[in-house]
């Protein structure tokens, strides 16, 4: 991808803000001045006359290269869909694979306002490489998974340990390293406190699966006489810099201790819906408790998209329908788990339209039908559009979608058909053999 964006100073002329038309000034990247009279001089103007402004989307859960998987196995029970029809099909994936479906998911996302995910996947340098081409943020963790075998616990080790030199000497402050245990059902406990040690060394996050089904609570119970918050607690994998996805099958005590120890919960509702895991995560309780909440999409298999506007309309909805309680989860705090308090939860500084904040920038087309009328933008951006009002996407003063172009797409379209093929080819010479 070709960037737009090389430390020009950027003027977005005439655009709405919450109801105020505005001009946006960026320097360096940040924000520099947002009102009627801000202007001046900028290498780069954007005319944001029928457009609307919010902040850059953030996805904090996800796995990008399951693009590739998008509508290959749907309508299954979680534990069948991972063994018989992902596992299999995952185990020919090559980095080039990746490369190519972690591009393609950064596609998608900018198209639909998102500017930095949360990342766990496989052959995660050749992600890096993806992410650093289409200019956007990212979190990436190797999904270590050690099935309770030592000699494959040394293996994860090393290619986290890889994972992190190689992203450290990438030098750029939009890619961050993480350290990815999966969950406690593929994770013993040694590999899980390797982890919580190796981020406190190297002072990178966590991204891990939690509670996503009932089976994964019961079975934990059974095995270890406590259940999965608490044995990730016992493993020291619980804390401010933690992001857990899922959170569905938390009880009060898990909340509190989410709480107690400043986690981030991911709310991935579609996912859940689809996969039917039985019970939305426990907002209100988690919001009570004082835990962090944010949104995900996690992979396009299990979604089957990255769009993070649907994902808002989701959670605001799955929360209504399975608490019986229309006001919870309102539109502003749905917009505000997807922008602000996803970037923080990956340790960005990004997702606030204010001043001297890192220019991350949505504009929706004012004048679609989604957006007709306009008596709260907030609401329409939540509950009337999708990712398919997107225009114009800056992520650090960084134009990289305007007027619904994105540069290179048709290449990245492309790298990732040849990458589908190989890989059916590849499975299917295997199944064959
Ligand atoms: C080790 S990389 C991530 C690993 O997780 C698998 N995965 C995708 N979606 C889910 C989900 O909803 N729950 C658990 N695991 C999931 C993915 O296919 C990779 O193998
Ligand atoms: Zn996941």
């Amino acid at each position: 991808m070709k960037e737009t964006y090389n430390g020009e100073d950027v003027l977005v002329r005439d655009v709405e803000v919450q109801g105020r038309r505005v001009n946006i000034t960026i320097e360096g990247g940040r924000f520099a001045a947002i009102g009627e009279d801000a202007g001046g001089e900028a290498d780069v103007v954007i005319d944001g006359r029928g457009a609307v402004a919010i902040p850059g989307l953030y996805n904090t859960h996800t796995h990008a290269a399951m693009t590739l998987l998008r509508g290959y196995a749907d309508d299954m029970i979680l534990q069948e869909w991972l063994s018989e029809k992902i596992w299999p099909l995952e185990a020919h994936l090559t980095g080039e694979d990746v490369y190519w479906g972690t591009q393609l998911a950064c596609l998608e996302m900018i198209r639909s306002g998102t500017v930095g995910f949360n990342d766990m996947y496989f052959f995660m340098e050749d992600a890096a490489r993806a992410v650093e081409t289409m200019g956007i943020k990212a979190q990436l963790s190797y999904g270590f998974i050690d099935l309770f075998d030592e000699e494959k616990r040394e293996k994860e080790i090393k290619a986290t340990k890889a994972l992190a030199s190689s992203i450290q000497a990438m030098n750029n402050p939009r890619i961050k390293a993480a350290v990815g245990p999966h969950s406690v059902y593929t994770v013993s406990e040694e590999g899980l406190s390797w982890c919580a040690e190796f981020s406190r060394q190297q002072d990178i996050n966590i991204h891990v699966h939690l509670a996503e089904t009932e089976k994964e609570v019961t079975d934990c119970v059974a095995k270890t006489g406590v259940r999965p918050t608490q044995v990730l607690d016992r493993c020291g994998l619980l804390t401010p810099r933690t992001v857990a996805a899922h959170c569905c099958w938390l009880d009060s005590d898990d909340c509190a201790l989410l709480g107690d120890r400043g986690v981030f919960a991911s709310h991935n509702p579609a996912s859940n819906m689809k996969l039917a895991v039985g019970r939305a995560m426990p907002y209100g309780l988690l919001k009570e408790r004082g835990a962090g909440l944010c949104l995900g999409t996690d992979g396009c298999s299990s979604n089957n998209n990255l769009d993070m506007f649907e994902e808002m309309k989701f959670a605001a909805l799955l929360q209504k329908f399975f608490w019986h309680s229309p006001t919870i989860l309102p539109a502003g705090e749905a917009l505000q788990m997807a922008t602000a308090n996803g970037a923080a939860a990956l340790g960005f500084e990004g997702g606030q339209l204010e001043v001297g904040a890192p220019a991350d920038l949505v504009l929706l087309d004012r004048r679609a039908a989604c957006n007709t009328p306009l008596y709260n933008p907030t609401s329409n951006a939540v509950y009337a559009c999708n990712g398919g009002a997107v225009t114009t996407v800056l992520c650090d003063g960084r134009v990289l979608m305007q007027d619904r172009v994105v540069p290179g797409e048709a290449e990245v379209l492309d790298g990732a058909r040849q990458a589908i093929a190989g890989l059916l080819e590849r499975h299917r010479a295997s199944v064959s053999e």
